[in-house]
């Protein structure tokens, strides 16, 4: 199985590093604008080969998207980060047209690919995919969630002081620090309710440092993050190839479902070959359903700003 990645910078890179090591496709190619940069990088991957031990062929490309023909997954990590101080939302200026020009190219040499939109304001660049291509919702996969329910589970975990793969949880709504939802509610340690472990105030902590999890690594690094986003993107990329049919929270065009309607938002969704499967409908409470409508505005507003790109 073949998957690009277009965008060879920080979380491109990793993301096909960990494809690369688990196994999870056959080829990777990674392509950017920038001269030799992408080559670089899949050289540098490629030589973790023997000391890691995987097989997965990695190509790098200089914006040649012939090299991307016949893939079976593409992500879009191309554009620009966010730096300490800045939303997500800033970065549509610069990222929305880049990112309707790299869906463009690779759906001429790719035309049966799952497109995975990473570039943020990542529910509306995943709204500009769809509306840009036509393509069948299935096939245009927003990743946000995955990445913001793994955060969730960190800070869970940091306040059970229980390890994080017995901690279970998922945040839906937007990919934004004010947009997201944590679903405390629902969330688990070891099949009960976290709330059996921790307070109101201590869940409201969780979800108030999950929320702007993005933004505080930004702050720490000087640029957003990459090794978790690269290995959320590998974990979505593993549940399309090898049809595992997992359930993740990701950003997909809503009809009717969660009460919303022409917009890409995050609800938990089971992945398979396919790409989007299904959505799930998880029953919110009124309060769940309210924070759902309001980050459905949000996102709605963003998404009016594609007027001029959309033409
Ligand atoms: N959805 C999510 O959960 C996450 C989204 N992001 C977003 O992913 C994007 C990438 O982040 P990083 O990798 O940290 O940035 P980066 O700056 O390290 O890499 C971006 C790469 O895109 C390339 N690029 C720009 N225009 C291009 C084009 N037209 N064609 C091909 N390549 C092009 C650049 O040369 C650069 O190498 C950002 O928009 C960031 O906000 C980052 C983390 C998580
Ligand atoms: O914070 C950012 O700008 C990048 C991102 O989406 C994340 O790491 O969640």
């Amino acid at each position: 199985m073949k998957v690009t990645i277009v965008g060879a910078g920080n979380v491109g890179a990793t993301c096909a590093d960990v494809i690369s090591y688990r196994g999870i496709a056959s080829e990777v190619v990674l392509l950017d604008i920038k001269e030799g940069f992408a080559e670089g990088k899949a050289m540098d991957i490629s030589q973790c080969a023997t000391t890691t031990g995987f097989n997965t062929r990695v190509v790098g490309s200089t914006n040649d998207y012939t090299k991307t023909a016949g893939s079976d997954v593409v992500v879009i990590t191309s554009g620009i980060p966010r730096k300490p101080g800045m939303t997500r939302e800033e970065l549509i200026g610069i990222n929305a047209g880049i990112v309707k020009g790299v869906a463009e190219n690779v759906l001429k040499h790719s035309p049966d690919a799952i497109i995975v939109v990473v570039s943020n304001p990542m529910d509306t660049m995943t709204y500009l995919t769809l509306k840009a291509t036509g393509l069948p919702k299935n096939r245009i996969i927003g990743m946000g969630g995955a990445l913001d329910s793994s955060r969730f589970k960190y800070y869970l975990s940091k306040a059970l002081n229980k390890p994080s793969n017995d901690v279970d949880g998922m945040v839906i709504g937007g990919h934004g620090d004010t947009t997201m939802i944590p679903l405390t509610r629902l969330a688990s340690y070891c099949g009960t309710p976290v709330s059996t472990y921790l307070s109101q105030e201590e869940m409201d902590k969780v979800a108030a440092d999950t929320m702007v999890g993005g933004a505080t690594l930004t702050g720490l690094l000087g640029t957003s993050a990459w090794y978790a986003p690269g290995a959320s993107v590998a974990y979505l990329v593993d549940s399309i190839l090898n049809d595992q049919r997992k359930m993740i929270p990701c950003s997909v065009l809503l009809e009717g479902e969660y009460g919303q309607n022409d917009i890409c938002l995050g609800v938990p969704c089971i992945i398979g070959k396919n790409g989007i499967e299904s959505i799930v409908d998880v029953k919110l409470n009124d309060a769940e359903k309210a924070l759902f409508a309001k980050s459905a505005d949000a996102v709605r507003a963003m998404n009016g700003d594609l007027k001029s790109v959309l033409v």
